[in-house]
Formats: structure tokens, C-alpha cells, sequence
């Protein structure tokens, strides 16, 4: 970080200093309007010199949110702010245009420091959600990423896998990251494009991000609940300038979850509509969960090789998780069941708190069985994760996990529906 400089400006044709310290810049505002602070790192996303201005493009924190998160001591545009808007300010330097070039690099140099992204490749999926995607990035994500001089190249999704054939071919060295401006569905399908690419131990260090347009948006919620912000298109454009998602730890961890499964990172299987359906699970419970479920007397081969074969159709793609478990790790639990889920993310929705011990980097899967319950008490409790504490609901994180489906108990000729993030299974295992 730079030192401290000043330099006598003028704002709003008002004479003030300003002062650039500890990635902060402040000065004087006229009347009892007092000092204006903002954030380099929070709260400004560039900067441009002109002629004799500098002109600071920031995204600030506005009304109550401000004044809580500066009461509190937070900083102002701290984490946990709420509503934030797009304000330009322009500081006239008293010293001509000079002094504005190197007031405009020295600002520069200062947000350049906090290694947000520079170039990136934007996935605009129009059938997303309400399929207003598309008015989505032109309304609110572009004007961001313009006024934070990131260089985009933008392309629309055209047809259902289209995203994931474009991110197995992507030239990767042109870009800092993969922007999805979708629901989980094309992120879903971007990660599995990058796993089958024969660069894939590289190219799955691609910062991906996601801003919410789709229906369900459960990772965008997760990401932006774990960095203590809404679930909001500007806050996700933010956190993808700024970087904030790699703060909360994600980075170094993103191998790990996002190869936990070949197909999905995010998987949630369900039976929906409460009807009750035969069936089994078997699962490798995580430590501390071992007294869930009966032991497995004898694996049966069908798991050990299904996971063998992960990947081995493009043999120098991923090639699925290894897999070391003992016989005598397996345990099992019979249906019927209400339904059955496994994510490895909080939110399956904005508003469905699906798994509320989920961890992006505890290397295991949260699985939800429901044996039982009355709609109403379940629809009631899933905003804020609560459900989960119904005596009908069975909650273990575990490492391995098969679910063999069976039929409707009301009416046999019936199966259930396997869901894998809006993809229809048969027959799912997922391994850590
Ligand atoms: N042009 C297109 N026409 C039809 N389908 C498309 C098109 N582009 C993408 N898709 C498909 O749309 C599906 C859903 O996309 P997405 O996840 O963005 O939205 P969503 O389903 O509304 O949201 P969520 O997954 O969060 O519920 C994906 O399977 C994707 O392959």
C-alpha cells in the first residue's frame, strides 16, 4: 500500500483537501455534511483521469446500511452491507491536469493491488429463470464491469449443453476468469465442460462466478450468504470485481468441491411431492456419523465399479474421484422414504436453506432423508434451514453415497423422480 498524499481539490466547485491513506481516500465536504470516506477495496471500482479531474466510479453503501456498518466500526462498505448504488465523484485538481494523471495512477495502482479480474468471459444463458437474462447484463452487469474497466466478451447460450461445449474448448489463457450469468444449471454445465477437457488439472483453476438469473440460484445464494452479503445481481457483480468470494477461502478449496463429483458440484437428488417411495441408500458416513444407518455386510460390486468408470469415456479427462473404501465402511438405510437429498452447498434455492451445515471445504456431502412429514411443516421451516431439527428428518454428512430408487408405495408401477440439478437420473452415486 502506498503512502499518504494529499492534494487541494475541489468538489461540487467546493475548495477541500483530499487525502489518499491506508487504501482509503477522504476529504471535506461543505456544511454539516462532514467527511466523505470510501473504500478503495469496498467501494470503488475505477478510476479515471480527465483532463483536470479525477472522476472515482465507485459503488457505495447507501442510507441506513451506511451509518450502521460506520457505527459499528465495520468500515464504511463492510462486509454485511446492505443496499448499495452506483455514484460518480469527481475531484477537480487544483494543480491542473499533471496532477490529475498522477492522482488517476496513483488510484489506479491502488485497486490494480487488490488483483480483481481484468479480462473476462461473460455466459448469458436467455431461458434462464424468468429469461430476463439477457436485460439482466445489459441493465445492471454491464454498466459494472464497464465502470471497473474490465474487458468482457460476452456470449449467449443457444441451446441446452451449449455452455458446457463452449467451456471445454474456451482458450483460457485469454481470460482471468468464467463469469455465468445464469442459474445453477449452465454453472453446473461449465465445470463439467472444463472437467472434460485434457487440460482439466489446470483449467480448473479458472475462477468461475456466478450472478444470479435463473430460477433456483442456490450457489450464487451460497456464495454470497458465506461472504455475509444479499443475494442481489449488483452484489455478485461485486464480489466477482472485487474478488470478495476468494476472501472467504473458496480458492484454495475449489478443487476439492468442485471435483467431488464428476457431473456436479452442487447435487441435489429429489423425490418430490411427498409421496412415499421404496428404495435404499448406502453411504460412507463422515467421521463422527458412523452410528447412522446398519453395516453393509458385503459391498455390492455395481458401486465399486460404477465409480471406476467415472471419466473413463474420455480417458484423458477427469477421471472421477479414487475411491478407498473398505467394505466395511458402507452402511445402508431402507425406504420407504419422502425424500432424499444431497447438496454440498447450503442453499438449493434463494429461499431453501437445504442444508445448513453444508461447508464448502469439509470434503463432504450433507445427505437429508425424510421418511415422513406434514407438507405444511416442511415448507414452513426450509427459508432458514430449521426443518432439519423435525424429528422427521434424518441429517449425516457422508463421504460415499448410493441411492437405489424404487417405486411408489401407493402405487407400484410408479418410480420417483431423481433430480440432479434439473437433469433426470436413474441411478446416482456420488463420492468424495
Ligand atoms: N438458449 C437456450 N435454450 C434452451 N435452453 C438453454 C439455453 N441456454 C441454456 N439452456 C439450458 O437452460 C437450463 C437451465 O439454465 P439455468 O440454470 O441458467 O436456469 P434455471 O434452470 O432457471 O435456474 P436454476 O438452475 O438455478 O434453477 C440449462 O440446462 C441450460 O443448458
Amino acid at each position: 500500500m502506498e503512502g499518504r498524499a494529499t492534494a487541494s481539490v475541489r468538489v461540487d466547485g467546493a475548495p477541500t483537501e483530499a487525502t489518499l491513506c491506508g487504501g482509503e481516500l477522504r476529504w471535506r465536504r461543505g456544511g454539516a455534511a462532514g467527511e466523505r470516506a470510501l473504500s478503495l477495496e469496498r467501494e470503488v471500482l475505477g478510476v479515471e483521469a480527465r483532463g483536470k479531474e479525477v472522476v472515482v466510479r465507485a459503488f457505495v453503501t447507501t442510507g441506513a446500511a451506511r451509518a450502521r456498518s460506520c457505527a459499528s466500526g465495520a468500515g464504511a462498505g463492510g462486509k454485511g452491507a446492505g443496499r448499495r448504488c452506483r455514484r460518480d465523484f469527481v475531484l477537480e485538481m487544483e494543480d491542473g491536469e499533471g496532477a490529475a494523471a498522477a492522482w488517476g495512477e496513483r488510484l489506479a495502482r491502488c485497486l490494480d493491488s487488490f488483483g480483481g479480474p481484468k479480462r473476462l468471459f461473460v455466459l448469458v444463458n436467455p431461458f434462464g429463470g424468468r429469461k430476463c437474462a439477457k436485460k439482466i447484463y445489459d441493465m445492471e452487469i454491464k454498466p459494472l464491469f464497464e465502470a471497473a474497466g474490465v474487458s468482457i466478451t460476452v456470449q449467449e447460450t443457444e441451446y441446452q449443453g451449449h455452455a458446457r461445449e463452449v467451456a471445454s474448448s474456451l482458450d483460457l489463457g485469454k481470460y482471468d476468469g468464467i463469469v455465468c450469468v445464469s442459474g445453477d444449471g449452465v454453472l453446473v454445465e461449465v465445470v463439467s465442460g472444463i472437467l472434460q477437457r485434457t487440460d482439466w488439472e489446470d483449467a480448473i483453476k479458472m475462477p468461475i462466478g456466478v450472478v444470479p438469473a435463473g430460477t433456483g440460484n442456490g450457489m450464487a445464494k451460497s456464495l454470497l450468504h458465506a461472504a455475509s452479503e444479499t443475494c442481489s445481481v449488483s452484489n455478485a457483480v461485486f464480489a466477482i470485481i472485487k474478488g470478495l468470494v476468494a476472501d472467504i477461502d473458496i480458492e484454495s478449496e475449489k478443487y476439492r468441491w468442485m471435483g467431488s463429483a464428476r457431473f456436479d458440484f452442487y447435487a441435489v437428488v429429489r423425490i418430490m411431492n411427498l409421496r412415499k417411495y421404496c428404495g435404499s441408500i448406502q453411504f460412507v458416513p463422515a467421521p463422527g456419523y458412523e452410528s447412522y444407518g446398519e453395516p453393509v455386510k458385503q459391498v455390492e460390486n455395481s458401486i465399486v465399479e460404477s465409480l471406476e468408470q467415472n471419466g473413463k469415456s474420455h480417458p484423458s479427462s477427469y477421471p472421477g474421484p479414487s475411491v478407498e473404501f473398505q467394505a466395511s465402511d458402507w452402511r445402508f438405510a431402507d425406504g420407504p422414504f419422502v425424500a432424499v437429498w444431497i447438496n454440498n452447498v447450503a442453499w438449493a434455492a434463494e429461499d431453501i436453506m437445504a442444508a445448513p451445515e453444508a461447508k464448502f471445504s469439509d470434503g463432504c456431502m450433507d445427505a437429508i432423508i425424510l421418511r415422513d412429514c406434514p407438507k405444511a411443516d416442511l415448507l414452513m421451516k426450509m427459508s432458514d434451514g430449521s426443518y432439519v431439527k423435525s424429528t422427521y428428518v434424518t441429517y449425516l454428512k457422508v463421504r460415499s453415497f448410493k441411492l437405489s430408487p424404487g417405486q411408489l408405495v401407493e402405487n407400484p408401477k410408479r418410480g420417483g423422480i431423481i433430480d440432479v440439478d434439473g437433469e433426470f437420473n436413474n441411478f446416482v452415486i456420488y463420492s468424495l
